[in-house]
């Protein structure tokens, strides 16, 4: 019998590393929770600092991995937070439709995020996330309109989310990997850089562009 040596062969093409950010209790967390495990958590569990969570997609036939940061919103984390904006290739901003000062925050999240997230390139994918589209009409305080105007007066990829009924919610994160992709087969990004630019080449193209950051 022939024994064969197991190799540790990474099995993606790229990791792409996603940052989620915005006020406190907009469901940064939930979000996270329902795209890497599926499940809603019903209760508010503080973050401090931040965590994380990954899970490997297919963006047009090819394997990505997806390391997401996902951020304190409390205002008293915000320094500690700004420590994991770094390098991001994806930045995820949520709001609460339910909740007006929450998008009335947008403007100095996003103000962060540009100063503190990528290379002086500009290069991340930024995605507005209104969550908690399932409450009921009469609860809503910012419509969808509102939302798009800012998306679009900002340069902002735009969805409406449930992280409760997972509505959209693949969707956002996996447009948004669509479009680091789009970036990367245009050559937007430095991908030998990947501290600049949250982009980890896999093995199999690193071998055949013979280069590899891990
Ligand atoms: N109905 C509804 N509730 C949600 C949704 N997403 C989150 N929640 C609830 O909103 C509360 C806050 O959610 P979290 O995900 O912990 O909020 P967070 O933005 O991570 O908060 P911080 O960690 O303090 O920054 C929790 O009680 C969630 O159950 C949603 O899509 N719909």
């Amino acid at each position: 019998m022939h024994l064969v040596p197991s190799v540790n062969i990474p099995s993606f093409d790229y990791i792409f590393k996603y940052i989620i950010i915005g006020d406190t209790c907009v469901g940064k967390s939930c979000l996270l929770l329902q795209f890497t495990d599926k499940r809603f958590q019903p209760v508010h569990d503080v973050t401090v600092g931040a965590e994380f969570g990954t899970r490997t997609v297919t963006v047009e036939g090819r394997p990505i991995k997806i390391r997401v940061w996902d951020t304190a919103g409390q205002e008293r984390f915000r320094s500690i937070t700004r420590s994991y904006y770094r390098g991001a290739a994806g930045v995820l901003l949520v709001y609460d439709i339910t909740r007006r000062e929450t998008f009335d925050h947008l403007a100095s999240w996003l103000e962060d995020a540009r100063q503190h997230a990528n290379n002086d390139r500009n290069t991340s994918t930024m995605m507005l996330i209104g969550n908690k589209c399932d409450h009921s009409p009469r609860r809503r305080v910012v419509s969808e309109e509102e939302g798009e105007r800012f998306a679009k007066e900002n340069g902002l990829l735009f969805l409406e989310t449930s992280a409760r009924t997972a509505h959209n919610v693949d969707d956002a994160f996996i447009k948004t990997a669509s479009n680091i992709f789009k970036n990367i087969k245009d050559g937007v990004f430095d991908v030998s850089n990947c501290e600049s630019s949250g982009i980890t080449v896999g093995y199999g193209i690193a071998s055949q562009k013979g280069r590899c950051c891990s």
